[in-house]
Order: structure tokens, then sequence, then C-alpha cells
């Protein structure tokens, strides 16, 4: 696959990281107008830095775009006489929806919107995925490209700012329940090192267990929960202060924040 990262920041170098680990291309053209915060990924064999993003779009037939919302607009101008047929656009772009770039480059291109994550650069992203009337004849090639990363679902465009929240920034509320655990491990005894260790791993056996089995996560609970035991009466404090409502309450602020960022937009 000949592919282009147009806006090699945080994320773009995430999915950079992914691909080229799985090896997953053929050639990739990674582009950044500071090409400095890159120079770890100059060197390899079919890896192109640049900052020109003609270039990369003429080399390439995968495009995915991963800059900030308000450089996305001037960038597509400058690279819409250069696309052809050849040209799937994938979008990581948050808040930017599909009509606004048919807007920009037609509705005959075959245009993809994507929500990874940064977990992309180990394998192992939540990536959800929508596309325009055209793309829904390349999504299978958006869902190959992201299955070999991590784990995919094509939804609605409609539940894309949904999607943002629950998958894109729920790395980072996880990394904060992780912490949160790693924290308590080391009042227990544990030191820093071995207390991320145990949290890290304990989360990783949780979810597998859900990914494996295809269990509520009440069925797992159950198993654990002593009568009388320190789980559940661990879990009950926890809910009594609000565990379980405080995410909840967190991730619908988180998305209410979007869909005004959205209408700020407009
Ligand atoms: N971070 C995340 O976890 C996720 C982010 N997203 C979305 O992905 C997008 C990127 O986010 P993130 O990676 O965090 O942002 P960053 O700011 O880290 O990356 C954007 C990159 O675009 C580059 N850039 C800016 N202008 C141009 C240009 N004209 N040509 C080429 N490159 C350019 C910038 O580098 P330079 O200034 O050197 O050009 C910068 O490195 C956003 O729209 C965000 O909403 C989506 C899902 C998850
Ligand atoms: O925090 C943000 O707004 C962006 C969108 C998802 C991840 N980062």
């Amino acid at each position: 696959m000949k592919i282009a990262i147009i806006g090699t920041g945080n994320l773009g170098k995430s999915i950079a990281k992914g691909l080229i680990t799985n090896n997953a291309i053929t050639s990739l053209y990674l582009t950044k107008r500071n090409l400095e915060e890159l120079e770890d990924l100059d060197g390899y064999k079919n890896i192109f830095l640049t900052t020109d993003n003609q270039e990369a779009v003429k080399n390439s037939d995968i495009l995915i775009f991963a800059v900030q919302p308000a450089h996305f607009e001037k960038i597509l101008n400058d690279i819409k006489p250069l696309l052809t047929e050849k040209h799937t656009i994938v979008s990581t772009i948050t808040g930017f929806v599909i009509p606004k770039i048919e807007e920009e480059i037609g509705a005959d291109k075959f245009i993809i919107r994507a929500m990874p994550n940064t977990a992309i650069a180990v394998g192992k992203s939540m990536t959800c995925i929508c596309s325009n009337t055209q793309g829904k004849k390349r999504v299978q090639l958006a869902e190959a490209i992201f299955n070999r990363l991590g784990h995919s679902l094509v939804i609605p465009e409609a539940q894309m700012q949904a999607a943002t929240v629950v998958c894109a920034s729920g790395i980072a509320f996880w990394m904060r329940l992780i912490r949160a655990t790693t924290q308590a491990a080391i009042q227990l005894g544990f030191d820093a090192k071995e207390a991320q260790e145990l949290a890290m791993f304990t989360s990783e056996g949780a979810a597998n267990l859900l990914i494996t089995n295809g269990n509520h996560p009440e069925e797992e609970i159950d198993r654990v929960t002593t009568p009388k035991g320190c789980t559940i009466t661990g879990l009950n404090e926890m809910e009594h202060k609000g565990l379980s409502s405080s995410l909840i309450q967190g991730m619908v602020a988180s998305f209410n924040k979007i869909s005004n960022i959205k209408k700020e937009q407009i």
C-alpha cells in the first residue's frame, strides 16, 4: 500500500509507527512543515519525510489526513487538483464532517472518516469508520488497514463525535484509571514500577476476558466477588464515592464540548 500521512503530529506519528511495525506499507510519505520531530523515522527504507504535501499526494494512493481542523481546508484546496481515481481520502480530523470535505474536493471522491486512537502506535487502536456514498466502495480497504492496527467498527457519521469521546479521548480516561490504580498499589506497599506493572497487566487481563469470552462485565465481577469479601466491599465503596457516575458524567461533558466546538466552527 502506498500511503501518505498529511500532518505527522501526535496521531499521525502514532499511525506511522503502527504501519511501519506491522509492515503494512509499500511506501509511506510523512508530511509536516517542521520535520525535526520526525528525525527518528529518517533513513528507513521506503519512508519519505517531506514538507511538500503535493509530492506526498502524487506518490501515494491512500491519503491519511491528521492535521488540526483549522489547517485542513487550505491543505485540501492545495492538493485538490492532484486528486485522481486512485486516491482514497481518510480524514481523522475531529468535527470536520463529510459534507464539508465534499464541498472542498467534490462528492465524486472516495472519502472516509476514521477515528483511531494513539494506541494505533502499538497495533491496538479501536478505530471507528464512516464514509461518503462514493467512499462505501473503499470502506473494506479502510477496514483492512485499521484491522491490522487494532480493531475497527463501521458506524454512521452521526455517531463520530460520540466515537471520538469513547475511543480517542478514551485513551486519556483509561490512563487516569490506570494511574489511580497504580497510586493505590503504592499506598498498599508496592514500589512505583511494580505498582504500574500490576495496574497495566490487570487492566489488560480484564479487557481480554471480555474480548475472549464475550461476557457482560457484571458476569466477570460475579466470579470475583466473594460474599462478605474484600472485592464487593471495595466496589461498593467506589460506587458510594461515585465511580460509575463520575465516569459517565465526564464522558458526557467531553461529548458536549465537542458538540459546542462544532457549533463554534459553523
Ligand atoms: N491526538 C489524538 O489522540 C487524536 C487526534 N485526532 C485528530 O487528529 C488531528 C491531529 O491531532 P494531533 O496529532 O493531536 O495534532 P498535532 O498538532 O500533534 O499534529 C498535527 C500536525 O500537523 C502538522 N501540520 C500543520 N500544518 C501542516 C501542513 N500545512 N502540512 C503538513 N502538516 C501540517 C503539524 O506539524 P507542523 O507544524 O510541523 O507542520 C502537526 O505536527 C486533529 O484534527 C485531532 O482532532 C483524532 C483522534 C485522536
Ligand atoms: O482532545 C481532543 O479534542 C482531540 C480529539 C480526540 C483526541 N484529541
